[in-house]
């Protein structure tokens, strides 16, 4: 089993009956929607799903897990996802999938989130791992100016030479930070949210209460982080 399989299977020990369960996106939620849709099928665990993807959703769905989008739910209980990058005061990078979005907006909306890594993606500070920002396509080709002139190393992210486009048909400009002290997080992080054409970025600030990494050892569970 790999690293990202053990923590996949780990997480889904935390879904019980009767959840609103937030389904991540990635290839290490992966595993963990394929063990609830293995649960639902042979346990008949009782659970709705709401996904953060179109892949994640086409997933869920050939699995027959009910769904429901976050628009039809009350609440969610519990949302497992992946992450690109964590830091020791447990901030986030996420959006290497770009689904970074509506994962956001899931996880804020979640009583608790859990995210599940290999353990390579535990870091002292965060930057190392490109910042997603998701912008809308008009104005992107100013963003990336100004994102230049301020030394964030932009690059469009790009498929097949084509710019990619996110589940809501926008752009993802990806920064090269580096390394950034997590004192200067909120602030870059309030920065990008009040740029006109931004519609969200990657920074996923005091979002999570658990991290399950997935060591060679077995998997380890660390937090409860409280939410600022
Ligand atoms: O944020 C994400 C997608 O937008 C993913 O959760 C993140 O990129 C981690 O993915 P993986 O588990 O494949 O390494």
């Amino acid at each position: 089993m790999n690293l990202k399989q053990m923590v996949g299977i780990e997480a889904a020990k935390h879904v019980t009956d009767g959840m609103i369960v937030g389904l991540g996106t990635g290839s290490t939620a992966y595993y963990m929607v394929e063990e609830l849709g293995r649960r639902v099928k042979e346990e008949q665990l009782d659970i709705i799903g709401v996904t953060t993807s179109n892949a994640t959703e086409q997933q869920a769905r050939a699995l027959n897990i009910p769904l429901k989008s976050v628009d039809e739910v009350s609440h969610v209980d519990l949302t497992i996802d992946g992450a690109d990058e964590i830091s020791s005061n447990f901030q986030g990078i996420k959006g290497g999938g770009a689904a970074l979005l509506f994962e956001k907006i899931v996880a804020s909306n979640s009583n608790k989130n859990i995210w599940i890594v290999d353990e390579s993606k535990l870091v002292e500070n965060l930057g190392a791992f490109p910042l997603p920002v998701e912008v809308i396509p008009y104005g992107s080709q100013q963003l990336l100016n100004l994102f230049e002139e301020n030394e964030l190393q932009p690059k469009l992210r790009l498929i097949d030479g084509e710019s990619i486009k996110t589940d809501s048909g926008n752009y993802i400009i990806d920064l090269h930070l580096e390394s950034i002290d997590d004192s200067a997080l909120k602030p870059l992080s309030s920065w990008l949210n009040a740029l006109p054409g931004v519609v969200e970025h990657g920074l996923f600030l005091d979002i999570v209460d658990t991290v399950i990494v997935g060591r060679e050892k077995g998997p380890e569970t660390i937090g409860a982080i409280r939410r600022g």
